[in-house]
């Protein structure tokens, strides 16, 4: 029988990994990731989409920053909501264009995630956004009042990334879902906004892991599996050392194990392995972390990190 699926696309599915995010390679790599997608589809599975937008999201706030002295900028919650419109975009024309029996239906929902006010993330920026830069760049955007880090591959802005904690608009979601559409929602993580004590809601100046994003989502809508396809075939204990060793089955208990000893990096594969871990933990069937050529394999339990409740299947 078919599964719902909610399958989180790292950045690897949306651009390039040099972080540029051009238009014509992220073109490419969306209709890549849309062929697995609509196979998926094919097999009979229902097909939820979340997707990254860290280099989008930190290429339109420079822009905007860039042109301040022409147009107003706009703020950070506001260029997520736009990069949610522009790959969403490129997402509904993908998969409606793939190879499959029939043409999908395709909709995505600008969809605002709920987090603290007071989640210590606001203090503490941890998201890196848009591309690479060399150091004598990064400094002079620090006199600007920015926060940058050096990674492998140069200097990269960071910003507060706090815990999502209800995804708003998952219920437009499932009502698109109960239409017959192949939904696409929370993409960057979700607009982050927090609620006043009056009751409004407010975007707030952040960045949302999409992965721990999409566990809330893949909750809210009812998802059996939460597919996390990145750029490996498994989470590795050990990674790049000379006793790397790949996680395939494991239980949550085991896996929650490892991920509190510090087994994966804290900007990279744990939140991947913290989202596959709270969704089986809070009652999801299955979770599975892998590259995205092996996500048909992954859900027929082959390959990939397979997160479950007990003993694996
Ligand atoms: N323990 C680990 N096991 C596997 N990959 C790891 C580990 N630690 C760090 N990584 C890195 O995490 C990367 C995937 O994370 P990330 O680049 O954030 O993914 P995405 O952009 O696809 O969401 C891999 O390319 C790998 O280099
Ligand atoms: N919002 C987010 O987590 O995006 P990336 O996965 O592209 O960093």
């Amino acid at each position: 029988m078919g599964k719902r699926v909610l399958i989180a696309l790292g950045g690897n599915a949306m651009t390039t990994s040099d972080g540029s995010a051009a238009p014509a390679d992220q073109w490419h790599a969306v209709r890549r990731a849309m062929t697995h997608v609509a196979a998926l589809m094919s097999a009979g599975h229902q097909v939820v989409l979340t997707h990254g937008n860290g280099p989008q999201v930190g290429n339109l706030i420079l822009k905007n920053q860039l042109a301040a002295h022409t147009v107003p900028p706009v703020p950070l919650d506001w260029c997520v909501a736009q990069t949610q419109g522009t790959i969403g975009n490129l997402i509904m024309n993908a998969l409606e264009q793939a190879p499959a029996p029939e043409p999908a239906r395709v909709a995505t929902v600008v969809t605002r995630t709920l987090v603290d006010a007071d989640d210590p993330a606001f203090q503490r920026p941890t998201k890196p956004i848009g591309r690479y830069f060399d150091e004598d760049e990064a400094r002079r955007f620090e006199e600007q009042g920015q926060i940058w880090r050096r990674f492998e591959r140069g200097w990269r802005r960071v910003v507060a990334s706090p815990d999502p904690v209800e995804v708003l608009d998952a219920p437009a979601a499932i009502a698109l879902m109960e239409l017959g559409y192949t939904v696409v929602a929370a993409g960057g993580g979700g607009v982050p906004v927090v609620r006043d004590p009056d009751g409004t809601l407010r975007g707030v100046e952040a960045v949302i892991d999409k992965d721990l994003a999409a566990d809330v989502l893949a909750r809210a809508v009812r998802a059996t599996d939460l597919v996390i396809a990145t750029d490996v075939p498994h989470a590795v204990v050990g990674f790049g050392g000379p006793d790397a060793k790949p996680v395939e089955a494991v239980t949550v208990r085991e896996l929650r194990e490892l991920q509190d000893a510090g087994h994966f990096a804290s900007g990279s594969m744990g939140p991947k392995v913290e989202a596959a871990l709270r969704f089986v933990e809070q009652g999801g069937e299955r979770a599975v972390i892998t590259s995205l050529e092996h996500i048909g394999e992954a859900l027929s339990g082959n390959i990939g990190t397979r997160v479950s409740r007990g003993v694996e299947e």
